[in-house]
Protein backbone atom coordinates (compact mmCIF):
# COMPACT_ATOMS: atom_id res chain seq x y z
CA UNK A 1 0.00 0.00 0.00
CA UNK A 2 1.37 3.32 -1.05
CA UNK A 3 -0.61 5.91 1.31
CA UNK A 4 -1.07 5.16 5.20
CA UNK A 5 -4.04 7.37 6.02
CA UNK A 6 -7.37 6.08 6.56
CA UNK A 7 -8.11 4.10 2.68
CA UNK A 8 -4.22 2.90 2.76
CA UNK A 9 -4.56 1.41 5.91
CA UNK A 10 -7.92 -0.14 5.84
CA UNK A 11 -6.64 -1.70 2.63
CA UNK A 12 -3.44 -3.26 4.44
CA UNK A 13 -6.27 -5.21 6.81
CA UNK A 14 -8.35 -6.69 3.70
CA UNK A 15 -4.75 -7.65 2.65
CA UNK A 16 -3.45 -9.24 5.59
CA UNK A 17 -6.54 -10.67 6.46
CA UNK A 18 -6.13 -12.26 3.27
CA UNK A 19 -2.58 -13.55 4.76
CA UNK A 20 -0.78 -11.64 2.09
CA UNK A 21 2.57 -10.02 2.84
CA UNK A 22 1.48 -6.47 3.39
CA UNK A 23 3.41 -3.52 3.41
CA UNK A 24 2.44 -0.02 4.23
CA UNK A 25 4.51 3.38 2.75
CA UNK A 26 3.32 6.58 4.55
CA UNK A 27 5.82 10.04 4.29
CA UNK A 28 5.13 9.82 8.35
CA UNK A 29 7.42 8.65 10.74
CA UNK A 30 5.31 8.10 13.99
CA UNK A 31 2.20 6.86 12.05
CA UNK A 32 4.76 4.01 10.38
CA UNK A 33 6.29 3.14 14.37
CA UNK A 34 2.61 2.93 15.79
CA UNK A 35 1.53 0.77 13.17
CA UNK A 36 4.70 -1.55 13.43
CA UNK A 37 5.16 -1.39 17.03
CA UNK A 38 1.48 -1.17 18.43
CA UNK A 39 -0.59 -2.54 15.51
CA UNK A 40 -2.48 0.78 15.12
CA UNK A 41 -2.82 4.12 13.63
CA UNK A 42 -3.73 6.56 15.81
CA UNK A 43 -3.52 9.69 13.37
CA UNK A 44 -6.34 8.10 10.82
CA UNK A 45 -7.96 5.17 12.24
CA UNK A 46 -7.40 5.28 15.98
CA UNK A 47 -8.54 2.92 18.74
CA UNK A 48 -8.52 0.42 15.47
CA UNK A 49 -6.63 -3.27 16.16
CA UNK A 50 -4.64 -3.93 13.14
CA UNK A 51 -3.59 -7.24 12.01
CA UNK A 52 -0.55 -8.90 12.83
CA UNK A 53 2.32 -8.22 10.62
CA UNK A 54 1.60 -5.28 8.42
CA UNK A 55 4.97 -3.43 8.08
CA UNK A 56 5.04 0.00 7.69
CA UNK A 57 7.76 2.29 6.18
CA UNK A 58 8.86 6.14 5.42
CA UNK A 59 11.60 4.31 2.85
CA UNK A 60 9.41 3.70 -0.69
CA UNK A 61 12.52 1.76 -2.17
CA UNK A 62 12.09 -0.43 1.01
CA UNK A 63 7.78 -0.53 0.72
CA UNK A 64 8.17 -1.70 -2.84
CA UNK A 65 10.66 -4.22 -2.90
CA UNK A 66 9.52 -7.78 -3.88
CA UNK A 67 6.28 -6.16 -4.42
CA UNK A 68 3.84 -8.66 -6.32
CA UNK A 69 1.09 -5.70 -6.66
CA UNK A 70 0.80 -2.19 -5.19
CA UNK A 71 -1.78 -0.20 -4.66
CA UNK A 72 -1.79 3.53 -4.92
CA UNK A 73 -4.10 5.32 -1.75
CA UNK A 74 -2.89 8.76 -1.80
CA UNK A 75 -5.32 11.59 -2.51
CA UNK A 76 -6.07 12.24 -5.98
CA UNK A 77 -3.63 15.01 -6.27
CA UNK A 78 -0.93 13.71 -5.41
CA UNK A 79 -0.80 11.20 -8.23
CA UNK A 80 1.37 12.08 -10.96
CA UNK A 81 3.99 13.06 -7.96
CA UNK A 82 3.90 9.65 -6.50
CA UNK A 83 3.79 7.98 -9.80
CA UNK A 84 7.04 9.80 -10.41
CA UNK A 85 8.63 8.79 -7.26
CA UNK A 86 7.64 5.40 -7.38
CA UNK A 87 8.70 4.48 -11.04
CA UNK A 88 12.30 3.81 -10.09
CA UNK A 89 11.52 1.20 -7.45
CA UNK A 90 8.96 -0.92 -9.27
CA UNK A 91 9.75 -4.40 -10.58
CA UNK A 92 9.12 -5.63 -13.83
CA UNK A 93 5.44 -5.80 -14.51
CA UNK A 94 4.04 -5.62 -10.93
CA UNK A 95 0.41 -4.30 -11.76
CA UNK A 96 -0.86 -0.76 -9.89
CA UNK A 97 -4.41 0.02 -8.77
CA UNK A 98 -5.72 3.09 -8.01
CA UNK A 99 -7.45 3.87 -4.84
CA UNK A 100 -8.19 7.76 -5.12
CA UNK A 101 -11.28 9.03 -6.64
CA UNK A 102 -10.30 12.04 -9.10
CA UNK A 103 -9.86 13.76 -12.27
CA UNK A 104 -6.20 15.26 -12.58
CA UNK A 105 -7.19 18.78 -12.54
CA UNK A 106 -5.56 20.99 -15.53
CA UNK A 107 -5.38 18.00 -17.68
CA UNK A 108 -8.87 16.54 -17.58
CA UNK A 109 -6.90 13.16 -17.27
CA UNK A 110 -8.41 10.06 -15.16
CA UNK A 111 -6.15 8.96 -12.84
CA UNK A 112 -5.13 5.73 -14.51
CA UNK A 113 -3.97 8.22 -17.70
CA UNK A 114 -2.01 9.97 -15.37
CA UNK A 115 -0.71 6.98 -13.98
CA UNK A 116 0.20 4.90 -17.49
CA UNK A 117 1.92 8.07 -19.07
CA UNK A 118 4.70 7.97 -15.99
CA UNK A 119 4.41 3.91 -15.45
CA UNK A 120 4.84 2.55 -18.81
CA UNK A 121 5.63 -0.73 -18.37
CA UNK A 122 3.55 -1.62 -15.99
CA UNK A 123 -0.54 -2.55 -15.80
CA UNK A 124 -2.54 0.55 -13.94
CA UNK A 125 -6.13 -0.35 -12.95
CA UNK A 126 -8.72 0.80 -9.95
CA UNK A 127 -9.68 -0.63 -6.60
CA UNK A 128 -13.14 1.41 -5.81
CA UNK A 129 -16.59 0.61 -4.60
CA UNK A 130 -18.79 1.44 -1.20
CA UNK A 131 -16.11 1.28 1.20
CA UNK A 132 -16.50 3.93 4.17
CA UNK A 133 -12.70 2.97 5.32
CA UNK A 134 -13.05 2.44 9.11
CA UNK A 135 -15.99 -0.34 8.50
CA UNK A 136 -13.31 -2.15 5.89
CA UNK A 137 -10.56 -2.00 8.94
CA UNK A 138 -13.22 -2.99 11.29
CA UNK A 139 -13.67 -6.04 9.35
CA UNK A 140 -17.04 -5.30 8.34
CA UNK A 141 -18.18 -7.15 5.29
CA UNK A 142 -17.13 -4.88 2.26
CA UNK A 143 -17.36 -5.90 -1.69
CA UNK A 144 -15.60 -3.74 -4.19
CA UNK A 145 -14.84 -3.31 -7.90
CA UNK A 146 -11.45 -4.04 -9.01
CA UNK A 147 -10.70 -2.91 -12.70
CA UNK A 148 -8.49 -3.53 -15.31
CA UNK A 149 -8.57 -3.14 -18.74
CA UNK A 150 -8.43 -6.58 -20.16
CA UNK A 151 -6.14 -7.13 -23.04
CA UNK A 152 -6.20 -10.18 -25.93
CA UNK A 153 -4.65 -12.51 -23.99
CA UNK A 154 -6.35 -11.73 -20.46
CA UNK A 155 -9.43 -12.37 -22.78
CA UNK A 156 -8.42 -15.64 -23.54
CA UNK A 157 -7.41 -16.40 -20.10
CA UNK A 158 -9.58 -14.16 -17.58
CA UNK A 159 -7.89 -15.91 -14.67
CA UNK A 160 -4.71 -14.73 -15.37
CA UNK A 161 -5.63 -11.28 -15.89
CA UNK A 162 -4.08 -8.45 -13.62
CA UNK A 163 -7.87 -7.97 -12.21
CA UNK A 164 -8.90 -11.75 -11.22
CA UNK A 165 -5.20 -12.39 -9.55
CA UNK A 166 -5.82 -8.84 -7.34
CA UNK A 167 -9.04 -10.19 -6.66
CA UNK A 168 -8.10 -13.06 -5.65
CA UNK A 169 -4.84 -12.24 -3.87
CA UNK A 170 -7.12 -9.94 -1.82
CA UNK A 171 -10.69 -11.72 -0.85
CA UNK A 172 -11.55 -12.97 1.84
CA UNK A 173 -14.42 -13.82 4.70
CA UNK A 174 -14.83 -10.12 5.43
CA UNK A 175 -13.78 -8.75 1.82
CA UNK A 176 -15.41 -9.27 -1.26
CA UNK A 177 -13.98 -8.50 -4.97
CA UNK A 178 -15.50 -8.77 -8.14
CA UNK A 179 -13.85 -7.73 -11.20
CA UNK A 180 -14.36 -5.41 -14.16
CA UNK A 181 -12.47 -4.66 -17.23
CA UNK A 182 -14.79 -0.65 -17.73
CA UNK A 183 -12.02 1.43 -15.74
CA UNK A 184 -13.41 4.47 -17.58
CA UNK A 185 -16.66 3.57 -16.25
CA UNK A 186 -15.24 2.84 -12.36
CA UNK A 187 -12.78 5.67 -12.37
CA UNK A 188 -15.45 8.02 -13.56
CA UNK A 189 -17.92 7.28 -11.24
CA UNK A 190 -15.71 7.24 -8.40
CA UNK A 191 -14.66 10.72 -9.41
CA UNK A 192 -18.49 12.48 -9.60
CA UNK A 193 -20.54 10.42 -6.54
CA UNK A 194 -18.02 12.40 -4.27
CA UNK A 195 -19.41 15.77 -6.43
CA UNK A 196 -22.78 14.42 -5.94
CA UNK A 197 -22.52 13.25 -2.38
CA UNK A 198 -21.46 17.08 -1.48
CA UNK A 199 -24.62 18.30 -3.32
CA UNK A 200 -26.75 15.87 -1.22
CA UNK A 201 -25.33 17.36 2.35
CA UNK A 202 -25.20 20.54 1.22
CA UNK A 203 -29.42 20.07 0.63
CA UNK A 204 -29.79 17.95 3.79
CA UNK A 205 -27.62 20.84 5.58
CA UNK A 206 -30.23 23.29 3.86
CA UNK A 207 -32.86 21.75 5.53
CA UNK A 208 -34.26 19.60 2.51
CA UNK A 209 -35.77 16.49 3.28
CA UNK A 210 -35.46 13.05 1.87
CA UNK A 211 -37.57 12.90 -1.33
CA UNK A 212 -34.83 15.59 -2.75
CA UNK A 213 -31.60 13.36 -1.81
CA UNK A 214 -33.51 10.52 -3.33
CA UNK A 215 -34.28 12.87 -6.46
CA UNK A 216 -30.44 14.08 -5.90
CA UNK A 217 -28.79 10.65 -6.17
CA UNK A 218 -30.68 9.50 -9.13
CA UNK A 219 -30.68 12.78 -11.36
CA UNK A 220 -26.77 12.39 -9.87
CA UNK A 221 -26.55 8.67 -11.37
CA UNK A 222 -27.69 10.39 -14.62
CA UNK A 223 -24.62 13.14 -15.13
CA UNK A 224 -21.90 9.57 -13.95
CA UNK A 225 -23.86 8.34 -16.57
CA UNK A 226 -23.63 11.00 -19.39
CA UNK A 227 -19.96 11.49 -18.56
CA UNK A 228 -19.14 7.66 -18.58
CA UNK A 229 -20.48 7.09 -22.08
CA UNK A 230 -18.69 9.91 -23.77
CA UNK A 231 -15.25 8.45 -22.90
CA UNK A 232 -16.27 4.44 -23.60
CA UNK A 233 -17.52 3.79 -19.86
CA UNK A 234 -20.54 1.66 -19.45
CA UNK A 235 -24.06 2.12 -18.34
CA UNK A 236 -23.45 -1.02 -16.45
CA UNK A 237 -20.47 0.40 -14.46
CA UNK A 238 -22.32 2.95 -13.57
CA UNK A 239 -24.92 0.91 -11.99
CA UNK A 240 -22.71 -1.44 -10.03
CA UNK A 241 -20.90 -1.04 -6.70
CA UNK A 242 -18.57 1.66 -7.84
CA UNK A 243 -21.36 3.95 -9.10
CA UNK A 244 -24.78 3.22 -7.71
CA UNK A 245 -23.14 1.60 -4.88
CA UNK A 246 -20.96 4.52 -3.48
CA UNK A 247 -22.80 6.84 -4.86
CA UNK A 248 -25.71 5.54 -2.37
CA UNK A 249 -23.56 4.99 0.76
CA UNK A 250 -21.44 8.57 0.10
CA UNK A 251 -24.75 10.58 -0.29
CA UNK A 252 -26.59 8.61 2.72
CA UNK A 253 -24.18 8.94 5.69
CA UNK A 254 -22.16 11.81 6.96
CA UNK A 255 -19.06 9.15 7.83
CA UNK A 256 -18.42 10.93 3.94
CA UNK A 257 -16.32 13.40 4.25
CA UNK A 258 -17.56 14.61 1.27
CA UNK A 259 -21.42 14.38 2.10
CA UNK A 260 -20.55 16.10 5.47
CA UNK A 261 -18.96 19.17 3.91
CA UNK A 262 -22.10 19.17 2.07
CA UNK A 263 -23.90 19.32 5.18
CA UNK A 264 -21.66 21.91 7.16
CA UNK A 265 -21.56 23.82 4.08
CA UNK A 266 -25.14 23.91 4.01
CA UNK A 267 -25.93 24.76 7.71
CA UNK A 268 -24.35 27.93 6.71
CA UNK A 269 -20.90 27.56 8.42
CA UNK A 270 -18.12 28.91 6.51
CA UNK A 271 -15.89 26.91 4.44
CA UNK A 272 -12.64 27.61 6.64
CA UNK A 273 -14.79 26.21 9.48
CA UNK A 274 -15.74 23.55 8.18
CA UNK A 275 -14.29 20.12 10.12
CA UNK A 276 -13.39 22.48 12.75
CA UNK A 277 -10.97 24.17 10.75
CA UNK A 278 -8.96 21.06 10.06
CA UNK A 279 -7.20 19.79 7.23
CA UNK A 280 -9.74 16.96 5.44
CA UNK A 281 -9.61 14.95 2.19
CA UNK A 282 -12.66 16.36 0.15
CA UNK A 283 -12.05 14.56 -3.18
CA UNK A 284 -15.32 15.90 -4.25
CA UNK A 285 -14.65 19.62 -3.87
CA UNK A 286 -10.80 19.61 -5.90
CA UNK A 287 -12.96 17.05 -8.46
CA UNK A 288 -16.12 19.48 -8.91
CA UNK A 289 -13.34 21.99 -10.67
CA UNK A 290 -11.92 19.15 -12.74
CA UNK A 291 -15.42 17.37 -13.61
CA UNK A 292 -16.76 20.67 -14.36
CA UNK A 293 -13.85 21.48 -16.71
CA UNK A 294 -14.30 17.53 -18.43
CA UNK A 295 -18.06 18.59 -18.84
CA UNK A 296 -17.75 22.35 -20.52
CA UNK A 297 -14.71 20.71 -23.13
CA UNK A 298 -17.42 17.47 -23.50
CA UNK A 299 -20.42 19.94 -24.19
CA UNK A 300 -22.42 17.78 -21.60
CA UNK A 301 -24.86 19.40 -18.99
CA UNK A 302 -23.79 18.13 -15.29
CA UNK A 303 -26.48 20.73 -14.00
CA UNK A 304 -25.97 18.68 -10.46
CA UNK A 305 -22.11 19.19 -10.53
CA UNK A 306 -22.69 22.85 -11.82
CA UNK A 307 -24.52 23.90 -9.12
CA UNK A 308 -21.62 22.35 -6.93
CA UNK A 309 -18.61 23.86 -8.63
CA UNK A 310 -20.67 27.02 -8.55
CA UNK A 311 -21.26 27.31 -4.80
CA UNK A 312 -17.81 25.53 -3.44
CA UNK A 313 -15.60 27.88 -5.91
CA UNK A 314 -17.70 31.34 -7.04
CA UNK A 315 -19.74 31.93 -4.00
CA UNK A 316 -23.31 30.99 -4.99
CA UNK A 317 -25.81 30.74 -1.85
CA UNK A 318 -27.13 26.95 -1.61
CA UNK A 319 -30.52 27.51 -1.40
CA UNK A 320 -30.21 30.01 -4.50
CA UNK A 321 -28.82 27.41 -6.76
CA UNK A 322 -30.28 24.41 -5.56
CA UNK A 323 -34.36 26.69 -6.10
CA UNK A 324 -32.71 27.50 -9.36
CA UNK A 325 -32.20 23.55 -10.26
CA UNK A 326 -35.35 22.53 -9.49
CA UNK A 327 -36.97 25.36 -11.76
CA UNK A 328 -35.09 24.44 -15.27
CA UNK A 329 -36.91 23.89 -18.07
CA UNK A 330 -38.90 20.50 -17.76
CA UNK A 331 -37.15 17.81 -19.66
CA UNK A 332 -37.40 13.91 -20.17
CA UNK A 333 -35.58 11.91 -17.82
CA UNK A 334 -33.70 9.77 -20.55
CA UNK A 335 -31.30 12.22 -22.10
CA UNK A 336 -32.45 10.79 -25.40
CA UNK A 337 -35.80 12.11 -25.12
CA UNK A 338 -35.11 15.47 -27.01
CA UNK A 339 -37.78 17.48 -24.88
CA UNK A 340 -37.63 21.11 -23.26
CA UNK A 341 -40.42 23.22 -21.72
CA UNK A 342 -40.13 26.42 -19.95
CA UNK A 343 -41.75 26.20 -15.77
CA UNK A 344 -44.74 28.64 -16.18
CA UNK A 345 -45.17 27.50 -12.52
CA UNK A 346 -41.63 28.62 -10.85
CA UNK A 347 -41.96 29.69 -7.47
CA UNK A 348 -39.86 32.65 -5.93
CA UNK A 349 -36.57 30.87 -4.13
CA UNK A 350 -38.40 32.21 -0.61
CA UNK A 351 -41.80 30.36 -0.79
CA UNK A 352 -39.45 27.36 -1.52
CA UNK A 353 -38.74 26.14 2.37
N1 LIG B 1 -11.30 6.97 3.60
C1 LIG B 1 -12.15 6.23 2.89
O1 LIG B 1 -13.16 5.73 3.42
C2 LIG B 1 -11.91 6.00 1.44
C3 LIG B 1 -11.06 6.80 0.71
N2 LIG B 1 -10.88 6.60 -0.61
C4 LIG B 1 -9.98 7.45 -1.40
O2 LIG B 1 -8.64 7.22 -0.97
C5 LIG B 1 -7.85 8.38 -1.24
C6 LIG B 1 -7.02 8.69 -0.02
O3 LIG B 1 -7.94 9.11 0.98
P1 LIG B 1 -7.83 8.74 2.52
O4 LIG B 1 -6.90 7.62 2.79
O5 LIG B 1 -9.21 8.61 3.00
O6 LIG B 1 -7.22 10.11 3.05
P2 LIG B 1 -6.58 10.38 4.49
O7 LIG B 1 -6.71 11.83 4.73
O8 LIG B 1 -7.12 9.46 5.48
O9 LIG B 1 -5.04 10.03 4.25
C7 LIG B 1 -4.30 10.67 3.27
C8 LIG B 1 -2.93 10.04 3.24
O10 LIG B 1 -2.22 10.53 2.11
C9 LIG B 1 -0.98 11.04 2.57
N3 LIG B 1 -0.53 12.13 1.71
C10 LIG B 1 -1.14 13.29 1.45
N4 LIG B 1 -0.41 14.02 0.59
C11 LIG B 1 0.68 13.29 0.31
C12 LIG B 1 1.82 13.49 -0.51
N5 LIG B 1 1.96 14.61 -1.23
N6 LIG B 1 2.77 12.53 -0.53
C13 LIG B 1 2.63 11.41 0.20
N7 LIG B 1 1.57 11.14 0.98
C14 LIG B 1 0.61 12.07 1.03
C15 LIG B 1 -1.23 11.51 3.98
O11 LIG B 1 0.00 11.58 4.67
P3 LIG B 1 0.23 12.58 5.93
O12 LIG B 1 -0.53 11.98 7.08
O13 LIG B 1 1.68 12.55 6.09
O14 LIG B 1 -0.31 13.93 5.52
C16 LIG B 1 -2.11 10.36 4.47
O15 LIG B 1 -1.33 9.25 4.82
C17 LIG B 1 -8.86 9.48 -1.63
O16 LIG B 1 -8.85 9.65 -3.03
C18 LIG B 1 -10.20 8.94 -1.18
O17 LIG B 1 -11.27 9.39 -2.00
C19 LIG B 1 -11.52 5.60 -1.28
C20 LIG B 1 -12.37 4.76 -0.60
C21 LIG B 1 -12.63 4.90 0.81
O1 LIG C 1 -15.19 6.96 -1.03
C1 LIG C 1 -15.57 6.71 0.09
C2 LIG C 1 -16.37 5.51 0.44
O2 LIG C 1 -16.47 4.63 -0.62
C3 LIG C 1 -15.22 7.62 1.19
O3 LIG C 1 -16.00 8.75 1.07
P1 LIG C 1 -15.49 10.15 1.63
O4 LIG C 1 -14.19 10.46 0.93
O5 LIG C 1 -16.58 11.11 1.30
O6 LIG C 1 -15.29 10.00 3.11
Amino acid sequence: MIGAGSWGTALATVARRAGRATSIWGRDEDTAAAINTRNENPKYLPGIDLPEGIEATTDLAEALDGAGAVLLVTPSRTLREISMKMKPHLGPDVPVALCAKGIEAGTGYLLSEVAAEILTDHRIGALSGPTFATETALGHLTAATIAFQFSYADRLDPPSSPAARLALSLGSDFFRPYISDDLVGVEVSGAVKNVIAIACGMMTGAGYAENTRAALIVRGMDEMKTLADVFGGRRETVTGLAGAGDLTLTCSSQTSRNMSLGVQLGKGIPRAHCFDGKPVVVEGEVNSVSVMDLARRMNIRMPICEAVFRILHQGADVRETFAEFWSRPIEGERRGLSILIDHPNAMPTEARL
